[in-house]
């Protein structure tokens, strides 16, 4: 599937090595009187891990929310390939702590997309749902307010709702900031076991440990892509204090 967004110029034809899940070309986008992502070209490689890297306010969150839809670029052209829509978990900071909802009724959400906001669940439904807190470690919560859980609690269910949409492209937002050793070892392994399944994961994260032991990396810096593809050829400790260099 391709999304053109204005003054788009076609480029050249895709070449299919190495399998990519999103082709970004020319990619502007960012808030209204804020522009944040510029003229931004780079590929998601399919069945892979990809990490989005940079420094506060570099745009990750940004090409996250566009790469998932929920926010429209001003130009340029994505191109997916087949499959189902992307399934994305933001930051747990951009969920309401006054939403009234369970834990499980939190990951319930994710089956949405699937049966449609009034049908009620069917037992794939609910199954989908169990194996989801369980292989996140939540199934004690399900009963509590999502708004008085602790920050990592619900970090995990918001990615138990990720993984309830059974999408083949997953997108979060700093999946394991704030989390203990214990948790962020349990996603670790989680998304790794993913990409093994067949589920292309691209995450924004501030760790490096995380982005070098990744597939592939892209370095934002200021909006731009300042490097992309394996992350020992990207995240060179030239590149890094590049970017990271105080203003
Ligand atoms: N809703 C918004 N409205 C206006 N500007 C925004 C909005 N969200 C983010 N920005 C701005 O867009 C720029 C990029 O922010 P973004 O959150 O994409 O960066 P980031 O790399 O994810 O940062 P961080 O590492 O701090 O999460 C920043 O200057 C930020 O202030």
């Amino acid at each position: 599937m391709t999304i053109m967004f204005n003054k788009h110029r076609p480029g050249p034809p895709d070449a299919e090595t190495p399998p990519r899940h999103i082709r970004i070309t020319d990619l502007d986008a960012g808030y209204p009187g804020r522009p944040v992502i510029r003229q931004l070209t780079a590929d998601i490689p399919a069945l892979a891990m990809t990490t989005l890297v940079g420094p506060n306010g570099s745009g990750k969150s940004t090409l996250l929310g566009v790469l998932a839809g929920v926010i429209t670029p001003t130009s340029g052209r994505l191109r997916y390939a087949q499959g189902r829509p992307p399934a994305f978990v933001p930051q747990r900071g951009a969920v309401g702590d006054a939403l009234p909802l369970t834990a499980r009724q939190t990951v319930e959400m994710g089956r949405w997309g699937e049966r449609g906001l009034w049908r009620r669940p069917s037992r794939h439904d609910r199954e989908v749902v169990d194996s989801a807190m369980a292989r996140l470690g939540v199934t004690d919560l399900a009963a509590r307010q999502l708004g008085e859980l602790s920050g990592g609690q619900r970090q995990r269910v918001l990615i138990a709702q990720g993984l309830a949409q059974q999408s083949d492209l997953l997108l979060l937002d700093e999946p394991t900031t704030g989390l203990d050793p214990g948790s962020r070892e349990r996603i670790t392994v989680l998304l790794t076991d993913l990409v093994a399944d067949g589920t292309t994961v691209v995450q924004a994260t501030h760790d490096l440990e995380a982005a070098r032991a990744a597939d592939a990396c892209l370095l934002l810096g200021d909006g731009r892509l300042v490097g992309q593809g394996p992350p020992e050829q990207v995240l060179t400790p030239t590149a890094l204090s590049r970017i990271w260099q105080p203003a």
